[in-house]
């Protein structure tokens, strides 16, 4: 996976030291031993806490002990599932876990049977996974919590900028379009008045959900704070961006959220603002932002563009 920003990419460089000794290795002596492979497995995994990285060296380096065609990954943190090489008909599957921690499903596969001996050494080399796995998925894990909002899940205010940045950078260099809307919810400080703070969380929770459904998943959906969203669209025109805002603001007017068996009615003002050779973040965050108070100032529950 190639690494982005200005970063020194410390894993593809360790990562060429370790093939080069093994190389060197190879060339004086070939690494054949069971006890060799895993020692050297162990090694080249210590080198990446980035997940797709970590199960691409395991793939690799098991190809020493048995040749398989395919492997895949799941596990719900990963998101779609991981697959390197291509399927074939024999497979064997794993669920890994480690003290009571669920680790992800892993499946190998290949065009011949998997032998009995070559599956127990395939499953003592799997001891090799387990740390470097746990390590990655605790890493994912750390990196998702300091880029969400914790209560609804969006993506939190340094995710925006990071995310938009990065996709201002490549719409000027591509020139392809890029929009942006930002939502507020209609009169929220009431919903809380009349039932309190936690039941205003849980429909806050309800609208992102429903947001998040009417959007691709390419769309970035962040949340500025208090009841104001930001929705992030790539390769997408005003005319687009202004269907997809009012496909929301539909949405969230439809939306069945109760509270006690007491439906509760939300409604949100949307501005959008499309990119402009002159913009930056904030020039295209303030435009929308205006957009979106004259959406509010013209009555609420409807969408405003440039
Ligand atoms: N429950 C809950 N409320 C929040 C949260 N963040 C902000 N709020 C509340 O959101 C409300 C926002 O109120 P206002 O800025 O007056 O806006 P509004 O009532 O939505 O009215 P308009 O935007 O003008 O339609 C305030 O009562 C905040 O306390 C949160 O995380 N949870």
């Amino acid at each position: 996976m190639p690494l982005q920003g200005n970063t020194i990419d410390f894993d593809s460089a360790r990562m060429k030291l370790a093939q080069g000794d093994a190389a060197r290795r190879r060339r004086s002596k070939p690494v054949t031993s069971f006890e060799a492979i895993q020692r050297h497995l162990s090694l080249t995994l210590q080198t990446s806490l980035e997940l797709d990285r970590v199960l691409e060296m395991f793939f690799a380096g098991l190809q020493a002990l048995l040749q398989a065609d395919g492997m895949e990954y799941r596990h719900s943190a990963a998101g779609a599932p991981l697959s390197l090489g291509h399927r074939a008909l024999h497979r064997c599957s794993y669920r890994l876990s480690h003290a009571g921690g669920y680790l992800g499903e892993l499946q190998l596969s290949r065009q011949t049977r998997f032998a009995e001996n070559e599956l127990a050494s395939l499953e003592a080399l799997l001891g090799t996974l387990l740390f470097p796995l746990r390590n990655a998925l605790m890493y994912r894990e750390a990196l998702a919590s300091a880029l969400n909002d914790t209560l609804t899940g969006a993506g939190n205010r340094l995710a925006l900028n990071q995310n938009l940045e990065r996709d201002i950078r490549l719409a000027k260099r591509t020139g392809q379009p890029l929009s942006l809307t930002i939502l507020d919810v209609d009169h929220f400080k009431q919903i809380n008045d009349r039932f309190g703070h936690a039941y205003g969380d849980e429909a806050l929770k309800a609208l992102v959900n429903c947001v998040a459904a009417s959007l691709r998943n390419v769309d970035g959906l962040y949340r500025l704070g208090g009841e104001e969203f930001v929705v992030l669209l790539i390769n997408t025109d005003a005319n687009a961006c202004h269907l997809v805002a009012e496909r929301i603001r539909q949405s969230i007017e439809q939306l069945q959220f109760h509270i006690d068996g007491q439906p509760l009615p939300m409604t949100a003002s949307l501005g959008h603002a499309t990119l402009r050779a002159d913009d930056d973040a904030t020039s295209l965050l303030n435009r929308a932002d205006l957009r979106m108070y004259e959406a509010k100032r013209g009555g609420r529950n409807r969408v405003m563009g440039q």
